[in-house]
């Protein structure tokens, strides 16, 4: 059976190469990071500087972890965000949703099969590993799921997948999860917050192409 196109989210966009790679190799979506604790970190004022350079419709996406409204607000009065991505509860991420008028993305920790969710609260649910309790942030550690987990399992509604993904893995994990869109940051990087465009060009090209498992 023939493949729809991966879509391809690069996560963490804290410079100019980093972005122009993603505008040139075709990604979809581009994420800045709004947790202050990240080394991908960008106030909103940077974000919006990056976010003018944007083209080819890439859809420039907000990462927020338990945001409050008032931030939501600063954030969104200095940067034109297409997406808002937030670790919170799925009650909380449907509320934001309503609220500012805006496609939300949920993350969901997952570390059994038990915690694959049936239904989707908001526009997209992210399977990400869960994070171990001393992690010093929710995502971008470069942490995998076990793929393995998600055989079999057919959600109707969109999802993306992240984790550890890395153009080196990213053809297979797409292989045996069947995962319609999938979220790298650190491995596309050559340091914390700073992103390898060579990098980004061999991870949106692997997740495309076919692999047999
Ligand atoms: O990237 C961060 O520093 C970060 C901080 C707080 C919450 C989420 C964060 N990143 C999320 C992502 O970049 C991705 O959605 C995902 O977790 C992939 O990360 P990685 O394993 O580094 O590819």
């Amino acid at each position: 059976m023939k493949r729809t196109r991966t879509g391809v989210k690069i996560c963490g966009i804290t410079e100019e190469a980093g972005l122009d790679a993603c505008i040139e190799y075709g990604a979809d979506w581009i994420g800045f990071v709004f947790f202050e604790r990240s080394p991908r970190y960008v106030s909103a004022s940077r974000a919006a500087v990056l976010g003018k350079r944007v083209t080819n419709n890439i859809k420039k996406v907000g990462l927020f972890v338990n945001p409050d409204d008032t931030t939501l607000k600063q954030v969104l009065d200095q940067v034109e965000l297409d997406i808002l991505q937030v670790y919170t509860t799925p009650d909380r991420a449907l509320q934001i949703q309503n609220q500012f008028g805006r496609p939300v993305w949920v993350s969901i920790p997952v570390a059994g099969k038990g915690d694959l969710p049936s239904q989707c609260p908001v526009q997209r649910i992210l399977i990400e590993p869960k994070p171990p309790v001393d992690a010093l942030h929710p995502g971008g550690n470069a942490q995998q799921l076990n793929w393995n987990l998600l055989q079999g399992w057919k959600p109707t509604y969109p999802w993306m997948l992240a984790g550890g993904l890395n153009p080196e893995n990213v053809g297979q994990a797409v292989a045996i999860t069947g995962v319609p869109a999938v979220d790298v940051s650190s491995g596309v990087e050559s340091a914390p917050g700073i992103k390898n465009p060579r990098a980004i060009a061999r991870f949106i090209h692997n997740a495309r192409a076919p692999v047999i498992v």
